[in-house]
């Protein structure tokens, strides 16, 4: 029980990683002493000691102790685990720059040709993305992780089109975001749009996309090839 709890890595021993990455320690040895974390912490030597004890059982600092203190390196793994935190706070602080997405392409009901063809949606398309779309939406059949993510899309700057209507019915409103689709060759195409109709026979797993050009075309793709769509103006 006690070895668990001595090993255990938790918040406090990351923020001590984070003040030795500061003080140098990505890069190489850094020196401390105890009692100089215990200062810059705000705690006791033996917290300091013992948190430092916890970092290198966990593998995510080497250390080299001297009469006058430590030599201490941030291992790979270390650097993994504040690249980890590092991630979460961009996360928080740039919700509004991109959301990556992955999934597989598919064929669905032929519909989206005849939608993005209609005149009262290609005036706004040309308008408002800047492009006359290829008639037709590329469909992606979402992982169950990127269904869940798709939530965090809804925090970006979208692309509105107007729902319209001509003498026989009337036509929905949609939502689009810019978008750049990554084949699993590494391949890219940038300048497409996630489209998202208000109404559709579609569920939150199957994400549309829009291009001047027919993608199939442009990326060599086939249906149940993955792609990673990114949605959100790169920065
Ligand atoms: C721009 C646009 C507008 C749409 N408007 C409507 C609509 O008014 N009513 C409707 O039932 N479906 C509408 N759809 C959804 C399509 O019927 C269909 O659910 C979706 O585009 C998927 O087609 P696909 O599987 O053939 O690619 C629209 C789709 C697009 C792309
Ligand atoms: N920019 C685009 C739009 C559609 N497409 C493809 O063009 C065809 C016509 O699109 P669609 O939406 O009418 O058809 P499905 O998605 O229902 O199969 C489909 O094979 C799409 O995958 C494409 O390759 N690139
Ligand atoms: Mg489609």
């Amino acid at each position: 029980m006690s070895t668990i709890t001595e090993s255990a890595v938790g918040p406090d021993e990351i923020a001590v990683l984070k003040l030795l990455a500061l003080e140098g320690g990505l890069a190489g040895d850094v020196k401390i002493s105890c009692s100089q974390l215990a200062d810059r912490l705000d705690a006791s030597n033996q917290t300091a000691s013992r948190r430092l004890q916890r970092l290198e059982s966990g593998d995510l600092l080497e250390r080299d102790t001297v009469s006058d203190g430590q030599w201490v390196a941030i291992t790979d793994d270390g650097e993994r685990a504040l690249r980890a935190e590092y991630e979460d706070y961009r996360r928080v602080f740039e919700a509004d720059s991109e959301v990556d997405l992955e999934g597989t392409i598919t064929s669905g009901m032929g519909e989206g040709r005849h939608y993005i063809s209609l005149s009262g949606y290609q005036r706004q398309f040309e308008d408002r993305l800047g492009y006359e779309p290829f008639p037709g939406t590329l469909n992606v059949e979402l992982r169950d992780d990127s269904v869940r993510r798709r939530s965090a899309v809804s925090s970006l700057e979208p692309v509105p089109i107007d729902g319209w209507e001509d003498e026989d019915r009337t036509y929905g409103p949609a939502v689009c975001y810019p978008a750049t689709i990554e084949t699993a060759d590494g391949e890219s195409y940038e300048g497409a749009h996630t489209i998202a109709p208000e109404r559709t026979h579609h569920d939150e797993d199957q994400l549309e996309v829009i291009a001047p050009d027919r993608l199939r075309d442009e990326l060599g793709l086939e249906d149940g090839d993955h792609v990673t769509v990114s949605v959100g103006d790169r920065r």
